[in-house]
């Protein structure tokens, strides 16, 4: 019925020049000339056509009369099926009549309406028409021609095409103060820094640091000017702004919150917690503590971190003590992860936050999206927990913010500062609305059209940065060619260490367990599987395995790595499952080309996932991903392998069930490679066996060639004693236990072999997860314990041929002795038993003897030799990588084995390297 529209927004009439009040005092009378227009042609159209007005009225009188009749049936109809509520139709005109009748009706309306307006309304110009017929206003267009006649048509101006909503950003997002995205080329040194105290100076220099990153350069001065008037107020009496910045992954933010942070806590008096960093996992905030306590250090300023590595108890001693009533705070500067905080909040652990002055928020679109555990607004009511009574006089009152006005502002008050981070910083109003930011201001990198105010509307998801040094590429490839993909880019492309992200923690377990079975790659699983000590852990050896240059070393990792980790070195990541959404893209290739060095980023794409990864990729502001195929003769070289692997996998993850009888764990995987593999660490020890079974079998041999040693050692003499001291003159120890003492001497240290192979394993079960590298190699300490074995094995070895030799005069076992002891008379003649076979059984002892030692000085001559090979044939890395380890285009290594076939942007052709050489696989 109403014909009113009323376009809210002008959309084309908006004029820059035109005020908000002219514009709509405009409208308004542009509105009052148009009904009058219209009123003044319906009544001209009333006057002309009286008559077939009247018949009009009739017609519709009698259609109404003719409804009401067969309302009142249907209603005495449907009251007779159902006594239970009497129905009312109210217009039974469009309502009883069937969809499509009613579609036509419209139709017709609609055809009725355009004729009409084209006859008699001459002067609304083709334009509008054409507006009208292509956005489908049906419904305003029917209201209009179904307005009963006799009534005055209030309005009655021409449809209009509804106008889209433009997204206007408020001015703080649209226009931010603007960060460099070149790391290397706008490097800033510490000293043209403003206001950075000299113990900052120093320890940044301490750290290796001499230039600041710029976003660091422009968000630390602008801190610490905010915190001008020290802790209590903000500048000039107002409570300082919050910031919010939004940089590439690695482009140091971390450093832009710590220092100033640092700095400006540094002159408190009293120990109370005034700044408080939420990280969304524990392996974030363990890296953020571990930044503030460094640059904490020399200072008399307190980190404590909430994140759930200790007990809950531990937490809260390491809070605050108690002397008597008093209560005193142990913690300046708190990290904390937002579940363990809200406990200690909740819990009342003697967390106090009523000093606290920031707010640090990092990964805050992550933590904007977990804000349905209410972390902030438990944060908020404990800064604010000073109300009524006496606080309320004090001077350091807190009240929550609200508007400002001139008697809020009247009271001076410690602000609390919020200080927002995230590589991908959300855009929407909506969302950052929840975190109630006081006058924000925004430094980003972010040159889109969002920066101005007439944002595209047809922008459907927010832009992003990249770091610099990133090279994209992805691989079309099928489900079943993945895992080749992976292990041709760690053992032939060399681009180790090597990041893999994959979309399922059973994913990432079961390439773990293939890779490992492949063999020569140092393979590490990152998820939920593991406990977060044992995440720290693997992380810790990932980045020790580079730095040892061990082998190659492969990381898979579930999106618990994706976020914020700063792993050292990281040339290459891989994400085996392509990512669903394009903030964990650009999180997840952030691991790699940090703090301005070169990175790659593969994505291995399947046939059905490429269009739409490309497009959210492109939309995102991805500077070009180029596409890159791996030929499949490339891949045949390692086909055999990988399908034996497949089958022992399969048969290791059977036997794992057959014996464990639970899910295939690592463990149990290693319990059955360890029985089914001849190579294994365990079987070093092992491998001494049958030759102890061997001597085992030769003691028993001996005890019945010595049994009869002192009875029948006879002496030609009566006199007592005589035969005993000249037994025990030409037999000082007895051969037999001689060499049984060599025998445990000489199983000694193989037998601290053993214990350390065991200790390994209980590790590995007790972690359910593989630590160690390939069974048969010794690694780490494993290397060490046996070395030293074999050394010492050696000396027993030859300590006991050498005591045989001096004993038993060079091995000679003579029938007749002449022996001249106390208290023999004189000299007296002995005779000893089977001299021969004593004589032979020597003999075959020396030279078991000789061998052992002979085995023992090659095996440690093989493994040190092996390890030196290992060191230099990786200390020579090829020019190539070389190369690429100095920040060449990477492009050309990645070609080296890759091929690049038809392309879908131009820029591929310039990827595709001439077939040289160098491009063949470099075998190590
Ligand atoms: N001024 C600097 N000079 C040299 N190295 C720096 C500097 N600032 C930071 N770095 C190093 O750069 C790396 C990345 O820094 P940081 O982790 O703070 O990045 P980020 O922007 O927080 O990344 P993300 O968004 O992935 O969390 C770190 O290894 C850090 O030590």
């Amino acid at each position: 019925m109403s014909l009113f529209l009323v376009n809210r927004y002008l959309g084309e009439e908006e004029d820059g020049s035109i005020s908000k009040e002219s514009r709509s005092q405009a409208l308004l009378a542009k509105l009052q000339q148009k009904a009058k227009e219209k009123q003044r042609l319906s009544l001209t159209e009333q006057k002309q056509h009286p008559a077939e007005e009247q018949t009009e009225r009739q017609e519709v009188k009698k259609k109404r009369k003719a409804d009401k009749n067969t309302s009142q049936e249907l209603q005495q109809h449907k009251k007779r099926k159902s006594e239970v509520v009497p129905l009312v139709v109210l217009d039974s005109n469009n309502h009883d009549k069937p969809a499509e009748e009613k579609k036509k009706n419209k139709k017709g309306a609609n055809e009725k309406e355009k004729k009409n307006q084209s006859d008699g309304q001459e002067d609304t110009g083709g334009g509008e028409k054409e507006a009208e017929t292509e956005n489908d206003t049906g419904e305003q267009t029917t209201g209009k021609t179904s307005a009963p006649t006799g009534f005055t048509v209030l309005g009655g101006f021409e449809n209009k095409p509804v106008q889209k909503v433009q997204r206007v950003l408020p001015q703080w997002l649209a226009q931010p103060d603007v960060i460099h995205r070149d790391i290397k080329s706008n490097l800033i040194p510490i000293s043209h820094i403003p206001g950075l105290s000299a113990h900052l100076v120093k320890k940044l220099q301490n750290n290796g640091i001499q230039h600041l990153f710029p976003v660091q350069a422009e968000v630390i001065p602008a801190i610490l000017e905010s915190a001008q008037q020290e802790l209590l107020i903000g500048r000039g009496g107002y409570k300082p702004r919050d910031f919010c910045v939004s940089a590439p992954t690695g482009s140091g933010k971390t450093l832009a919150f710590v220092i100033p942070v640092i700095q400006v806590l540094m002159k408190r008096v009293v120990c109370e917690v005034r700044a408080l960093a939420v990280l969304p996992t524990k392996e974030l905030a363990q890296q953020v503590c571990k930044v503030f306590t460094s640059y904490a250090e020399g200072t008399s300023l307190k980190v404590v971190m909430l994140a759930g590595q200790k007990s809950f108890a531990a937490e809260q001693a390491s809070l605050s003590e108690h002397k008597g009533s008093m209560r005193r705070s142990l913690a300046d500067i708190i990290v904390a992860t937002p579940g363990r905080l809200v406990d200690h909040i909740t819990k009342d652990s003697g967390l106090c936050l009523e000093h606290l002055r920031f707010l640090i928020i990092d990964e805050a679109d992550r933590m904007i999206d977990s804000m349905h555990q209410s972390w902030l607004s438990h944060v908020v009511k404990a800064v604010y927990r000073l109300g009524g009574g006496r606080e309320a006089m004090s001077i350091f009152r807190r009240t929550e913010p609200a508007h400002v006005t001139a008697a809020s502002l009247s009271p001076p008050q410690m602000p609390l500062q919020k200080l927002l981070f995230s590589a991908t910083l959300t855009q929407n109003p909506e969302k950052l609305q929840q975190l109630g930011l006081h006058q924000p201001r925004l430094f980003s990198s972010i040159q889109s059209p969002s920066n101005t105010l007439s944002a595209a509307p047809t922008q459907k998801q927010d832009r992003f940065d990249f770091p610099q040094g990133l090279t994209e590429y992805y691989v079309p490839c099928t489900l079943s060619k993945k895992p080749l993909l992976i292990l041709h880019f760690i053992l032939r492309m060399k681009l180790s260490p090597i990041l893999c992200f994959t979309n399922s923690r059973e994913t990432a377990h079961r390439l773990y367990l293939l890779v490992q079975l492949f063999g020569g790659i140092q393979a590490a699983e990152f998820s939920s599987r593991l406990s977060p000590g044992d995440r720290k852990n693997t992380l810790k050896e990932f980045e020790q395995g580079k730095i040892q240059l061990l082998q190659e070393t492969l990381l898979i990792s579930t999106d618990a790595a994706a976020r914020g980790i700063d792993i050292n070195g990281v040339k290459c990541v891989v994400n085996y499952d392509a990512p669903q959404y394009i903030r964990t893209y650009i999180h997840r290739i952030g691991r790699t080309a940090r703090a301005g060095k070169a990175g790659l980023a593969f994505t291995f794409l399947l046939g059905i996932q490429e269009k739409n990864f490309l497009q959210m990729v492109v939309e995102a502001g991805s500077p070009g991903i180029q596409k890159q195929i791996v030929k499949p003769e490339n891949l045949k070289g390692m086909e055999a392998r990988y399908e034996q692997t497949l089958q022992e996998l399969a048969n290791v993850i059977k036997c794992a069930w057959i014996r464990c009888g639970t899910e295939l764990s690592p463990a149990g995987v290693k319990a059955v490679e360890d029985t089914d593999s001849p190579d294994t660490t365990c079987c070093y020890t092992d491998k001494n066996s049958p030759v102890h079974l061997w001597i085992l079998v030769y003691v028993v041999a001996a005890e019945q060639v010595w049994k009869d040693e002192q009875k029948d050692f006879v002496c030609n003499t009566q006199q007592p004693g005589c035969e005993n001291a000249c037994f025990d003159h030409f037999f000082p120890i007895s051969q037999v236990r001689l060499w049984a003492l060599q025998l445990i001497m000489v199983s000694t240290p193989s037998l601290l072999v053993a214990l350390h192979v065991a200790y390994r394993e209980h590790r590995e079960a007790k972690h359910k997860r593989k630590l160690y590298k390939d069974k048969g190699s010794i690694d780490g300490g494993l290397f060490c314990t046996y070395t030293v074995s074999l050394v010492f094995k050696t000396a027993f070895e030859v300590g006991s041929l050498l005591a045989f030799y001096f004993l038993y005069n060079g091995f000679e076992v003579p029938i007749l002795l002449r022996c001249s002891q106390s208290p023999c008379p004189n000299t007296v003649d002995c005779y000893i038993s089977k001299a021969t076979e004593k004589k032979i059984f020597l003999y075959i002892m020396g030279c078991t003897s000789i061998l052992c030692i002979t085995l023992n000085f090659v095996e440690f001559m093989y493994i040190v030799w092996k390890r030196l090979w290992n060191c230099f044939t990786r200390r020579y890395i090829p020019v190539e990588e070389k190369a690429f380890s100095h920040c060449q285009p990477p492009v050309s290594i990645v070609n080296k084995f890759v091929s690049t076939g038809p392309t879908v942007n131009t820029q591929d052709s310039t990827t595709q390297p001439a077939r040289t050489s160098e491009n063949q696989p470099v075998q190590s």
